[in-house]
């Protein structure tokens, strides 16, 4: 099933819907908060807690949380960033449902605290953290209190995952009915520490109405090989490499069939040939000249470029025959960079079959520096290219022209090692020979590479992720 991600204005729709439909929005509030007070004895040390309320709904959470502990016999302390008189609607009625003291929030709020409850700002964050709000902030990184955020932690753009002003480093983040973008792009996943996401009561079907254009990227392995099935039938890459870093090709290659594509081929320069034959015994290889009958035959049917193909001219031409083929495509490193001074010529001839793979080096020099998440760099990048786009990261985003977006949440940051992009390209076009469509092939393609380097753990290096991808569980 798709992880939905929602922005902060799907998920106020999502509110509205549920509301509309006939369940209280202080249901919501109540069960919120439940959540949060669940996870609170769970978490934090069983001393007094402070829980620091802002002026809107997020706010409201703290009071249902504070109500619910206290009923517990946990000692709490509540304080409010404006007055109590400006609270509103749900919010008003779950301050007036707490019946302790509220003191005014001041940096002796946390004094005797050993934990936190962060209800400033969620949804509502409109501009950045100032004044007392963000001086509280940081005094709770200073203290070094476990401190849980509702929602978000105080700070973090839901949408962007940009930290605006401040935001503490939070032990847990207790978000409702689905995670936010915020969540899962840098810098505000770092902020978050363990996230759940807590039923409230929103409905499932709401998100029929909503329709959200952004998920968590899923690993789902491909299909299992058929009994009647042969080779041909599980498609054939073909990756073209360059003169100098074969080493490149050959990785991708491999993972193009540990994937499962039932051939490979890797077209390199004469010179190289017997270099290759000798130690690629599975692996098809053949003369990159001439490219256009290396092209010619329909059974190769996914293709590789870029990983070692050297920044020229020749690499750019070769790209460009390789988008004439109309076959399913990824373009990945010179590829990229061999059209840094004439990229209108590559996005004139991409298609959603292409999917390009640029870190951010690469991208910027297609698209400039672009301010912004990565999330909208990506999408902008699809929008403008017209291909899918698969922008690497600590947060790798996938991004389809058509505005659908994914985004890889648990890669381990061991997979910034030499030769792990080409591992992507190649799994990437082993999914893509074996039939999946591009967006499809490239969302999951992250998300099993990230599974690899998991499974390969600390220490390993790319090709550790070959054997990975051996690994029974692997295909899980
Ligand atoms: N029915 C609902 O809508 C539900 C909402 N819930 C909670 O409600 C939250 C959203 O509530 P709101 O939309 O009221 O938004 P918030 O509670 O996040 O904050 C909105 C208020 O903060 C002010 N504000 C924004 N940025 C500020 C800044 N930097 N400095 C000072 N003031 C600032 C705004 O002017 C507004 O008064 C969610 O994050 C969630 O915690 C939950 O209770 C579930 C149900
Ligand atoms: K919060």
């Amino acid at each position: 099933m798709a992880q939905e991600l929602l922005t902060v204005a799907e998920m106020a729709r999502a509110d509205a819907l549920t509301i509309a439909s006939g369940f209280a929005g202080e249901h919501l509030m109540e069960a919120a908060g439940w959540a949060v007070a669940r996870q609170a004895t769970r978490i934090l040390p069983r001393r007094r807690v402070a829980i620091l309320c802002g002026p809107g709904n997020n706010g409201g959470d703290g009071f249902v949380a504070a109500r619910l502990l206290a009923r517990r016999g946990w000692p709490v302390r509540v304080a409010l960033l404006g007055e109590r008189g400006q609270l509103r609607g749900d919010a008003a009625l779950m301050a007036a449902r707490w019946t302790g003291p509220v003191e005014t929030l001041s940096l002796r709020s946390l004094d005797g605290c050993g934990g936190v409850i962060d209800a400033l700002f969620g949804a509502g964050l409109s501009r950045p953290l100032n004044g007392i709000a963000r001086d509280v902030i940081e005094e709770i990184g200073r203290r070094r209190l476990p401190t849980i955020a509702i929602d978000v932690p105080s700070g973090v753009d839901g949408d962007s995952g940009e930290i605006l002003g401040a935001a503490a480093d939070c032990l847990a983040t207790v978000t409702f009915f689905r995670k936010k973008p915020g969540h899962c792009l840098l810098p505000g996943r770092l902020k978050c520490g363990v996230i759940t996401v807590a039923d409230i009561g929103i409905p499932d079907s709401v998100l029929t109405e909503i329709a959200p254009k952004t998920a968590e990227a899923m690993a789902v392995p491909p299909p299992a090989p058929k009994v009647d099935g042969h080779k041909y039938r599980r498609g054939h890459v073909l990756v073209v490499a360059g003169g100098s870093m074969t080493g490149a090709a050959r990785l991708a290659a491999l993972a193009a069939r540990r994937i499962g594509a039932g051939l490979a081929t890797i077209a390199a320069p004469a010179e190289t040939l017997a270099s290759l034959r000798a130690t690629e015994p599975g692996t098809l290889i053949t003369a990159l000249e001439p490219f256009e009958l290396l092209l010619s035959d329909p059974r190769r049917n996914a293709i590789v470029i870029g990983p070692g193909a050297g920044r020229s001219a020749e690499t750019a031409d070769r790209t460009l025959a390789v988008l004439a083929t109309g076959r399913a495509a990824v373009l990945d490193a010179d590829s990229l960079t061999s059209f840094r001074d004439a990229p209108n010529r590559l996005f004139a001839a991409l298609s959603p079959l292409a999917v390009l793979t640029p870190h951010d080096g690469e991208y910027t020099s297609l698209f400039g520096s672009i301010e912004g998440s990565r999330l909208a760099r990506a999408r902008m990048a699809a929008a403008r290219s017209g291909a899918v786009m698969l922008l690497k990261g600590p947060d790798t985003v996938i991004a389809h022209p058509d505005g659908r977006t994914r985004i890889v949440t648990d890669a381990p940051p061991d997979l910034a090692t030499a030769g792990s992009g080409d591992v992507l390209a190649g799994i990437i076009g082993g999914l893509l020979a074996q039939g999946l469509p591009p967006f499809e092939a490239a969302a999951s393609g992250a998300a099993l590479h990230g599974r690899a380097g998991r499974l390969a753990g600390r220490g390993m290096i790319a090709e550790d992720m070959m054997e990975s991808l051996r690994i029974p569980s692997f295909f899980a």
